[in-house]
């Protein structure tokens, strides 16, 4: 992840006003294209309060999904999660911001890196990312199988 960083599109650049102010807060990705952002609420946590990890894991498939989904060009399927840390946990009312990038290209797949960063909801502008993830989804014709993958 970039240290030196301006704000993608649509991101104040507040983040790096205040990214020193706490060893947590970071710096958004400029090497990274803005895929999702979503606030989790009451009904998405687990028994400790926070937010169920498998809430995360969902949103990540699907956040994952928006850069392969430009090349597949119709159906596809998540084939593996190669990676998933939980780094932070994440609360009711964060802003998280999901983040991704294309680190392969295949004959019938195309695998990810996501990044989500929360903002808690009353420290706007300061981001602690919450969660890494690699994953991998493959173009399916109508019958569920491996499609080629079209290239320009
Ligand atoms: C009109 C248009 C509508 C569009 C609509 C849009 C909807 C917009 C929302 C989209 C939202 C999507 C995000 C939610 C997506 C789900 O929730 S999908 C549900 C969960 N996933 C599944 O149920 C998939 C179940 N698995 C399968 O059906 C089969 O394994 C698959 C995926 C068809 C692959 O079949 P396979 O015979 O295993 O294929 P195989 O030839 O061995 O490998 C195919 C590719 O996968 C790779 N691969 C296989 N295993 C692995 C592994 N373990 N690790 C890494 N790579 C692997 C291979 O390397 C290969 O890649 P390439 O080298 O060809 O690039």
């Amino acid at each position: 992840m970039s240290s030196e960083s301006s704000a993608p599109t649509g991101i104040t650049a507040e983040a790096g006003a205040h990214a020193d102010a706490h060893p947590l807060n970071v710096h958004l990705p400029t090497d990274k294209e803005l895929v999702l952002k979503v606030i989790p609420m009451p009904g998405d946590c687990n028994a400790n309060g926070d937010i169920f990890g498998g809430w995360v894991m969902a949103q990540v498939d699907l956040a994952g999904s928006v850069l392969p989904a430009r090349y597949a060009n119709g159906r596809m399927a998540t084939v593996a999660v190669n990676q998933f840390v939980f780094k932070q946990p994440v609360r009711v009312g964060d802003i998280l911001s999901f983040f991704s990038s294309v680190s392969r290209i295949g004959t019938t797949s195309v695998t990810v890196q996501v990044e989500v960063y929360a903002e808690r909801f009353r420290s706007q502008g300061r981001y602690i990312k919450v969660t890494e993830a690699s994953l991998t989804y493959v173009a399916i014709d109508d019958s569920g199988r491996p499609r080629k993958i079209v290239r320009d």
